[in-house]
């Protein structure tokens, strides 16, 4: 190559080609009902693999609607209704012949307060596993403990896996119900303000662990702790009156968004 064309050649030939972004849930021309009221207006939105993707948005904009229909939650709601494209890979998540049983298997979810069987602290994470896997016992303590390890508690519950699991502290269980979720392998974990009802420590426990956790799973997270989708997502999506106003990346949206719904909630003023 000449000195002339070396210098003429674009930049990028000489940078190394990033991955392409994988898309994993695919959500398009999405609405959802209430009966008569339609809580999600013509809705789309891409969802990365392996990224943490956190919907915010004041009070009753429709986020934790959106994230009860990934893993059709909502089922269970008499009056709710859906219409549009939500696509897990090939998944079609709305199809009436969607085993939802399997389904919720590859789609887990974490609620907003720690929700643990009144069970033994094994039982609950080897609960799923049972009903899904086929694993012998030694299988089962080996699946119980690494899931404990990946959720960060084991140190702490190891010596008494066989305690009630109600005995835990909230940080704790909350740990408890993300091993639970993630011992039958899924590929998604859907959190719905994971962190609401922690103190500050083991909030920042769990934030912690939710960044780490992408590397293995696809994250989408319902947060109104501002700091919250900004330490610990990768994308964001702000919601308004049922409508998503805009998406990007997690940076792009706190510190230059497109819209001035976005910035004044970003700033608190409003919400
Ligand atoms: N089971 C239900 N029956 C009827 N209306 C509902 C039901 N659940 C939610 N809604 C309504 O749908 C709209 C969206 O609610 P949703 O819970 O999705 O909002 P949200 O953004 O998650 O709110 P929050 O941040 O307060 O949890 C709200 O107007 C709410 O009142």
């Amino acid at each position: 190559m000449s000195e002339a064309t070396r210098s003429a050649a674009p930049e990028t030939a000489t940078k190394p080609a990033e991955a392409p972004e994988e898309i994993c849930i695919r959500i398009a021309d999405f609405n959802a009902w209430y009966g008569s009221f339609q809580a999600i207006h013509n809705l789309s939105l891409e969802v990365p693999r392996n990224k943490v993707t956190a919907f915010i948005g004041p009070s009753g904009c429709g986020k934790s609607t959106l994230l009860r229909w990934i893993n059709r939650m909502n089922d269970i709601v008499p009056s709710a209704n859906s219409r549009g494209t939500l696509m897990i890979d090939d998944l079609d998540v709305l199809a009436q012949s969607t085993d939802v049983v399997n389904l919720r298997r590859r789609v887990g979810m974490v609620f907003q307060k720690p929700n643990p069987f009144p069970k033994s602290i094994y039982e609950n994470v080897a609960f799923g596993p049972r009903l899904h896997l086929h694993t012998s016992r030694r299988e089962l303590d080996e699946l119980v403990e690494w899931s404990l390890q990946k959720a960060a508690v084991w140190d702490e519950v190891k010596d008494r896996l066989h305690a009630p699991a109600l005995g835990l502290s909230g940080g704790q269980q909350q740990r408890l119900c993300i091993a639970r979720a993630i011992a039958v392998g899924p590929e998604v974990l859907l959190m719905d303000e994971p962190c609401s009802a922690l103190d500050p420590a083991s909030t920042l426990a769990i934030e912690d662990l939710i960044y780490e956790l992408r590397e293995q799973y696809t994250i989408v997270m319902v947060t109104h702790n501002m700091q919250q989708a900004s330490r610990c997502s990768d994308q964001t999506a702000f919601f308004f009156e049922g409508k998503l106003i805009e998406s990007g990346p997690t940076q792009d949206v706190f510190t230059k968004p497109k819209e001035k719904r976005t910035d004044d909630y970003v700033r608190g003023r409003f919400g």
